[in-house]
């Protein structure tokens, strides 16, 4: 069906999926920025567009609210799962997705007919390599090293998932100081690509609070490949155990870090709706 889309979340982190062979019209910044938006379109926190892969089960782009493409998403990976296996794209549990930062397994662990699914992901490997975040430093790996902003400076890490990531450890979690220099530290001059913040508390051996500040989403509910860099981040610091709770503002993701940092991310997805695209939204937009 032409323009048909689904909208899901992940722990409140929601997308719109949409299918390269199905959508009548290019998908631009314009049409991106418009159809993320909660006022002139559906709303937001990116869109998943199913594409062809020549070296996975999958393809799938990940772009952005602000228009621009991720190379990964942990929530967006568990919720294009999903949407393959409950729209008819697969009857097989377990496939592959290519996506730009890397080819990853994907298993629908537990399904539960008209309600959330819990789905797992081999995420691949954290890279601390200053170079292959990126991150402009002198340092081989950026691990506890200084930021300095114009009016606060924090001490950061630094770590790719297939996207970049700055964690920063904290003794105690505030929505307002990730929200007043989350997009400050996002566009930092050291981040040749921009990056991801999260701001992190360990709890315990096996729990971390965490908040979210998304490269071109800004403040999200939750984030998976955030999950992944946190959980990173604390077990090179030798704060925590290799199983992991992340706790996050839209609920909790499970990941697991093995010996060779190659991640595994399990948690739940909901469908919110599905349908199509109306033409009034689309009027404007460049088709193909
Ligand atoms: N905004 C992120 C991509 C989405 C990440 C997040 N929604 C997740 O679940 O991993 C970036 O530009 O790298």
């Amino acid at each position: 069906m032409q323009n048909f889309y689904i909208k899901s979340h992940g722990l409140g982190n929601d997308y719109i999926v949409l299918e390269q062979d199905t959508i009548t019209f290019e998908l631009t910044k314009k049409a991106i920025v418009r159809i993320c938006d909660v006022h002139f379109g559906i709303g937001s926190d990116g869109i998943l567009l199913k594409v062809p892969s020549e070296v996975a089960d999958f393809g799938l782009r990940i772009l952005n609210p602000d228009g621009s493409e991720a190379e990964k998403s942990g929530n967006g990976l568990r919720i294009f799962s999903k949407f393959l296996y409950d729209h008819g794209h697969t009857a097989e549990k377990v496939f592959t997705i290519e996506t730009l930062g890397g080819v990853v397994t994907a298993e629908i662990v537990e399904e539960r007919k008209g309600k959330a699914h819990t789905i797992k992901v081999d995420m691949g490997k954290a890279i601390f390599e200053s170079a292959k975040v990126p991150v402009n430093i002198e340092a081989a790996e950026c691990i506890d090293k200084p930021l300095h902003l114009h009016d606060q400076s924090f001490k950061i890490n630094c770590v790719s998932v297939g996207n970049p990531h700055c964690v920063i450890l904290v003794d105690e979690l505030d929505e307002a100081e990730v929200k007043s220099y989350g997009s400050d530290i996002e566009n930092h001059p050291m981040f040749p690509n921009r990056i991801n913040v999260q701001f992190a508390k360990v709890i315990s051996p096996t729990e971390v609070e965490a908040m979210i500040w998304e490269r071109g989403a800004g403040w999200t509910l939750a984030s998976g490949s955030s999950s992944c860099a946190v959980a990173a981040t604390v077990i090179k610091r030798g704060l925590t155990e290799r199983n992991l709770t992340i706790k996050m503002p839209g609920g909790n993701l499970r990941i697991e870090i093995d010996e060779d940092w190659e991640i595994r991310m399990t948690g739940e997805v909901r469908e919110i709706a599905s349908g199509t695209l109306s033409a009034e939204l689309m009027e404007d937009f460049d088709t193909n």
